[in-house]
């Protein structure tokens, strides 16, 4: 789904995970220096997000896929960006989307017993424009 982008990120973790998904969402950057994109619009996000680990759960899962998903898509999907809280005072561009939907996961992972990390972010926001964020390494647990 990524569309043969898929970067890798060295690590010495026993398992890797990748879940990709995409989501439609609007926003604007208010600020005179942003150009068109001070107006409303919406894209297609493609995301891809990078999970590792040494331990599995009971299930034998890193992380069910499926979580991953509902704290990303079912947060943002169909939604105005500028409305969360999280772009109250931080503009909702593709860096910083890619590094809210890490903090989003990286919380989520931490309630496991097992305690993956996420080690990496992908953000397309357009078929042109992607970001990457990865932690820094005093960032994982
Ligand atoms: N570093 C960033 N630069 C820009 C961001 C961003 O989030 N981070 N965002 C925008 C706009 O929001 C726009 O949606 C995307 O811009 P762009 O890739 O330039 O869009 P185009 O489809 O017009 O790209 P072309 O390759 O020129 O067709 C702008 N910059
Ligand atoms: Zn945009």
């Amino acid at each position: 789904m990524m569309q043969q982008f898929y970067p890798q990120v060295p690590h010495s973790y026993r398992y890797e995970l990748n879940k990709d998904m995409h989501l439609s969402a609007a926003h604007f950057i208010p600020h005179e220096q942003a150009g068109a994109c001070q107006q409303m619009h919406g894209h297609t996000y493609f995301i891809n997000i990078t999970i590792a680990g040494d331990k599995l759960d009971e299930l034998g899962f890193l992380i069910d896929f499926k979580r991953i998903k509902d704290v990303v898509h079912k947060r943002y999907d169909h939604t105005l960006l500028n409305d969360h809280p999280e772009y109250k005072d931080v503009h909702p561009t593709t860096e910083r989307v890619a590094e809210q939907i890490w903090t989003a996961v990286q919380t989520e992972l931490q309630k496991q017993a097992n305690k993956p990390n996420c080690l990496q972010v992908v953000v397309r926001e357009t078929p042109t424009s992607y970001v990457i964020y990865r932690p820094k390494p005093e960032e994982l647990v």
